[in-house]
């Protein structure tokens, strides 16, 4: 079956050589970040170790919750290699699938990059969507049981949760509750519409997410942090910035995405493109392109700050967003480009920061 990209087409990730590359340090990362989050680094490879021979008990859905914080490594490890095996099926499935159902990247011929991208772009059995369910639901899930494990154990050591563990398991259960609140907005992102399922989003939406976006709550059960109200209320006041910002330019794309005459969207200016599609030019989408990382990153800030400034490790995820959203935002221009060309090029023009006014 010939693949719709061939081995020629430019490669993503510093193909094969990178996909290889973060096949193991993606893990690496995250059992590094887990251990870090608890104790010294001479414990690295013990508990690694102690990992690999816990991870043959499993674990029992009847635990009390509290229990949870000490089983994050061994969870973690499953999810791991839950991820893995998953990839492998994906992989072996898209060998059978119809051309039509491959995605535009992970299509190069080289297996480690391809598994590690992802051949099909929307895997199904039946009705049921992996990649949709896997997006939305257990990393997202797992991520705000994790924090409400850990503000439970909180509680069980210091007799109530402290006002930064407060503050960080709010933030992020907002977070999670708006991405399932809004659950059809994913259907049009990269993800969903370009990339294909492979061991890259598989590992992120079961392994990565749960276990490094529950980080500052890790952090804070091992490190308790003094908070007063002045400090609290600023930065409930950030991540409400960034909130407002994050959902007013996603639901301002996505209305107009759906009906631009609706009366939301309606007055702002728009480029017209040869595809047919409009581009909004004023509002949200014509302060910076993309507003909408703006927001997500002021509200990563306001999820570390709670954790104080001793300590780097509650900042990583802000670290590895920026770079994320960096790295996807450059994707994201490469294939508007495409799609738009010359109505693109003006949109460059007319807003020409990418994420900060006046910065970048
Ligand atoms: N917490 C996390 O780990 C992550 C969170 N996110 C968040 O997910 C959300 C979605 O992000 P993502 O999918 O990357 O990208 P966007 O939601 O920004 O979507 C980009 C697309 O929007 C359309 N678009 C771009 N500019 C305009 C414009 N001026 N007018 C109208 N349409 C425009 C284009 O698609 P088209 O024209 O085809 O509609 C473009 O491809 C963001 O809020 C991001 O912060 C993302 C990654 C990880
Ligand atoms: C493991 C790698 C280093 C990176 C993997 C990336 C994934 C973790 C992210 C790619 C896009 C994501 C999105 C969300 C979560 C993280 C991943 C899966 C998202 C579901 C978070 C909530 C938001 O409201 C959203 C807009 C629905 C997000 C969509 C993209």
């Amino acid at each position: 079956m010939a693949p719709p990209q061939g081995p020629r087409a430019p490669l993503e990730f510093g193909g094969p050589l990178g996909a290889a590359a973060l096949l193991l340090l993606l893990p690496a990362t995250m059992f590094h970040l887990l251990l870090a989050a608890r104790s010294g680094p001479a414990r690295l490879f013990q508990a690694l170790v102690l990992t690999a021979l816990l991870v043959g008990l499993g674990v029992s859905a009847g635990l009390p919750l509290g229990a949870l914080p000490e089983m994050l490594l061994p969870l973690a490890f499953v999810a791991t290699l839950t991820a893995f095996i998953f990839s492998l099926f994906l992989y072996m499935k898209a060998q059978v699938a119809p051309v039509s159902a491959l995605a535009p990247g992970g299509n190069s011929g080289n297996p480690i990059y391809d598994f590690f991208l992802g051949r099909e772009l929307n895997p199904r059995i039946c009705f049921f969507d992996f990649k949709y369910f896997c997006e939305l639901r257990p990393g997202l899930i797992g991520w705000v049981l994790i924090n409400l494990a850990l503000l439970v154990k909180e509680a069980e050591l210091r007799g109530s949760p402290s006002l930064a563990m407060w503050l960080v398991n709010g933030f992020q259960l907002l977070y999670v509750g708006d991405a399932l609140w809004h659950e059809e907005a994913v259907l049009t992102t990269m993800d969903i519409t370009h990339d294909g399922f492979g061991f890259m989003l598989a590992f992120g939406d079961i392994a990565w997410v749960p276990f490094t976006y529950s980080l500052q709550a890790q952090f804070l059960l091992r490190h308790p942090q003094p908070l007063g109200l002045p400090m609290a209320s600023a930065i409930c006041l950030i991540n409400a910035i960034g909130y407002y910002i994050f959902r007013g330019a996603n639901s301002q794309k996505n209305t107009f995405r759906k009906n631009p005459s609706d009366p939301k969207v309606a007055g702002l200016e728009t480029i017209s493109t040869a595809t047919g599609r409009k581009l909004l030019v004023s509002g949200w989408w014509g302060m910076v392109r993309h507003p909408n990382y703006l927001g997500d990153l002021i509200m990563a800030l306001a999820w570390s700050l709670p954790c104080g400034v001793s300590h780097l490790l509650p900042y990583f995820y802000l670290l590895y967003f920026t770079a994320l959203l960096v790295h996807r935002e450059a994707r994201d221009e490469r294939q508007c480009l495409q799609k738009y060309g010359l109505a693109w090029q003006e949109y460059c023009r007319r807003v020409p920061y990418r994420i900060m006014p006046y910065v970048y």
